[in-house]
């Protein structure tokens, strides 16, 4: 039988182990996450968000528990996400165009078709003049929508996005959450999105968990009403109700 999930995680638990210490950032975590929906993570610095999705990505293996994409266990990275961290990690030699293809290529992808494909998101995206240029002559912003369009270009079916737009000015910012909700609204993605940004997660996300606990826990789950979630980001952050959620999110944050 399929799986009726897109993320499946149950008991998970994640060890660090330094020279001097051990710390157990995660423990005993279990959540699941519907195909199609925007899950958002917050919580203080430190509280283990970053850790939950290495863990997603196959790029770190939990001490215990499983994590399940669209019921396949997570052994290593995997074909179903794709990974957006907040530095670019746009390579200075290489052109827009052949940034933007870089993760097709390491997963041996860069069909005449994928590539069209890709051009195409640049288009939407309204970078396809820069698409011969270097990362250095291109704009904060304009990095941002070409590392999205590399993250996208994998059509994964489950981003995982880690503070993709911390660095960006509110304009850049709105402007690229409203991107990504088109893309994903589009083709159907699921996503989880970490970010300190209250206000972001209120403005995209349809479920937000707050992390924290000694360690890892989710201490509040805040579903996004539907008639908010129906907005644009930036109608969104002007609703009538957005300052009593966003009261609630920052009182759970700053509870303990
Ligand atoms: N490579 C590592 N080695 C040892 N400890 C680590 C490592 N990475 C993270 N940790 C520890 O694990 C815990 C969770 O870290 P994590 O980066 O997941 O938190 P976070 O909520 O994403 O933080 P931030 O919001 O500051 O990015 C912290 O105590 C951190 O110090």
């Amino acid at each position: 039988m399929t799986s009726p999930y897109a993320v499946q995680i149950e008991d998970l638990t994640h060890t660090y182990f330094t020279k001097t210490e051990e710390v157990t950032a995660i423990s005993k975590l279990s959540l699941t996450v519907q195909p199609g929906e925007f899950v958002v993570l917050v919580g203080p610095s430190g509280c283990g968000k970053s850790t939950i999705l290495s863990l997603i990505a196959g790029l770190l293996t939990p001490a215990a528990g499983e994590i399940k994409l669209f019921g396949n266990r997570v052994t290593g990275p995997s074909p179903y996400t794709s990974y957006m961290l907040q530095k670019d990690g746009l390579l200075e030699w290489r052109t827009v165009a052949q940034n933007m293809i870089l993760g097709l290529e390491l997963r041996h992808q860069a069909t005449a078709d994928a590539i069209a494909q890709t051009h195409r998101l640049l288009d939407e995206m309204g970078l396809s003049h820069v698409t011969h240029h270097y990362p250095h002559q291109l704009s904060g912003g304009m990095r941002q929508r070409v590392a999205l369009v590399r993250t996208l270009a994998v059509r994964p079916e489950i981003l995982l996005l880690d503070e993709p737009f911390s660095a960006l000015d509110i304009q850049n910012k709105i402007h690229l959450e409203q991107l990504l909700m088109d893309v994903l609204k589009e083709q159907q993605k699921t996503a989880i999105l970490v970010t300190h940004d209250l206000e972001e997660a209120i403005a995209i996300g349809d479920r937000i968990l707050v992390i924290g606990g000694q360690p890892g826990q989710i201490l509040h789950t805040l579903s996004v009403p539907a008639d908010i979630r129906a907005l644009p980001p930036l109608e969104a952050r002007a609703h009538p109700a957005f300052r009593s959620l966003f009261d609630e999110l920052w009182r759970e944050v700053n509870a303990r």
